[in-house]
């Protein structure tokens, strides 16, 4: 087996969407206090209606309320999705206050089953759909998995756990707990999240709609928590590519869409950590987000990767070797002014992020993945069952991968 990388350096990608008045703000006769100029790529905060001087942030492209869900799409995931078909890892992270459109973004409506997208369809099925357009289109050999975690409180748990696992996942505080281990290759790996092998986008978006379910039960239950909970949806994507020189090389990319816990909780600690802290608000792993942001940003020496969660389980995205971008939505709302400044002042510094993307591949000889996956998950639920009572390893596909080769 041998891996082979190509190194170049490449900054963050950086998107703001701003989000229409809702009907109620209309009617209420909000006034809004964001201009967006979409050729320019600027979006405008209008300190001036309080007597301040405007403040203007340019980013890679702004979608203005007037954007659809697929012009967001083809203009800036589209192009994400062909390199993790590349091999690539890439990360899209949706940054902003709660109620700004993050979910609206990433999900926006669900797709029940295979069919037409909803013209309100978000990120996440819009990717699903594109990925296997292209592999199809290819007669491509591939495997896919997937998986769906939350991350609330420095706690991580499963939102595709099979059923029995389940049972106390509308109260956040009684959810089974999974824990987080680096995997001596600079990853992360959890222990017990389940991977789920599809074969068809219909699996997966009953995966996500199953996951996204979840994660609102839990909020009614426990009064819009999800406003502080992170959501990682990742695609693990294997594709066989044949070269020039007949050679056989397996490209492993992968996709982790994330929608971060409301930005709000930046900016009310800050100064007011203490007292944020004691009221529960304080948010470790968005703050550490923030400082490793900055700490890369200002080229220092240590970047505190270890202080959270999340930026352990997503520091190849910060500065590692996978592509990574922000979308950045913020509200027009006079209300929201100080938010807005916030997540906007983020997201912007952000772009100086340099990440050193590299292609992931492996060489392999004649073994169909499709047939290969098959009997892993097999074997990983028969050595499921043995392990239950005598603590057997499960193998990860890179040791399945390697068995076949042995013996052929
Ligand atoms: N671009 C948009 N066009 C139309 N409606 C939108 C748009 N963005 C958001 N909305 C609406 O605004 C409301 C709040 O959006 P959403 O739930 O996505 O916010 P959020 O940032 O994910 O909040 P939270 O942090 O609480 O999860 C929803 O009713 C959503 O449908």
């Amino acid at each position: 087996q041998m891996h082979i990388s190509m190194v170049s350096l490449m900054r963050f990608y950086d998107w703001c969407m701003v989000r229409p008045l809702s009907v109620e703000e209309q009617k209420a006769n909000v006034q809004s206090a964001v201009s967006c100029n979409d050729t320019k790529r600027e979006v405008t905060v209008l300190n001036s209606l309080f007597k301040q001087a405007d403040k203007t942030f340019t980013f890679d492209t702004v979608f203005g309320p007037k954007s659809q869900q697929r012009a967001i799409y083809d203009h800036a995931v589209a192009p994400i999705v062909d390199d993790v078909l590349e091999g690539y890892n890439c990360t899209v992270f949706a940054f902003g206050q709660t109620g700004t459109g993050k979910t609206y973004t990433m999900e926006g409506e669900m797709m029940q089953q295979v069919g037409e997208l909803p013209t309100s369809a978000g990120v996440m099925p819009r990717a699903v759909r594109h990925i296997f357009d292209i592999l199809e289109a290819q007669k491509a050999d591939y495997s896919m998995k997937v998986t769906f975690l939350e991350l609330y409180n420095e706690e991580i748990t499963d939102l595709l756990a099979s059923e029995d696992q389940s049972r106390f996942l509308e109260d956040r505080h009684k959810r089974p707990t999974l824990s987080l281990m680096e995997d001596g290759k600079g990853g992360s790996v959890i222990r017990g999240l389940e991977e789920i092998v599809v074969y068809s986008p219909g699996e997966i978006y009953s995966l996500l709609q199953h996951g996204s379910t979840r994660r609102r039960t839990a909020d009614t239950a426990l009064n819009m928590q999800s406003s502080r909970s992170h959501s990682v949806f990742s695609i693990y994507i294997h594709v066989k590519v044949t070269t020039t020189g007949n050679r056989e090389l397996i490209k492993c990319g992968r996709l982790n869409l994330v929608d971060l816990a409301g930005s709000e909780s930046i900016a009310r600690s800050g100064a007011k950590e203490v007292r944020a802290r004691e009221a529960g608000e304080l948010n470790k792993s968005l703050l550490t987000l923030g400082r490793v942001i900055t700490a890369l940003v200002e080229d220092s020496v240590h970047v505190p990767y270890r202080d959270s969660k999340l930026t352990r389980l997503l520091r190849e995205s910060l500065g590692g070797k996978a592509k990574t971008c922000i979308i950045a939505t913020v509200t027009p709302s006079v209300h929201c002014l100080e938010e807005t400044l916030v997540t906007l002042d983020y997201a912007y510094r952000a772009k100086s992020i340099r990440n050193k993307p590299e292609v992931n591949q492996k060489v392999c000889k004649s073994v169909m993945l499709k047939d290969l996956y098959k009997k892993m998950e097999k074997m990983k639920q028969d050595v499921k069952a043995a392990r239950e009572n005598n603590g057997i390893y499960i193998p990860d596909e890179t040791f399945v991968l390697e068995e076949a080769e042995k013996k052929r």
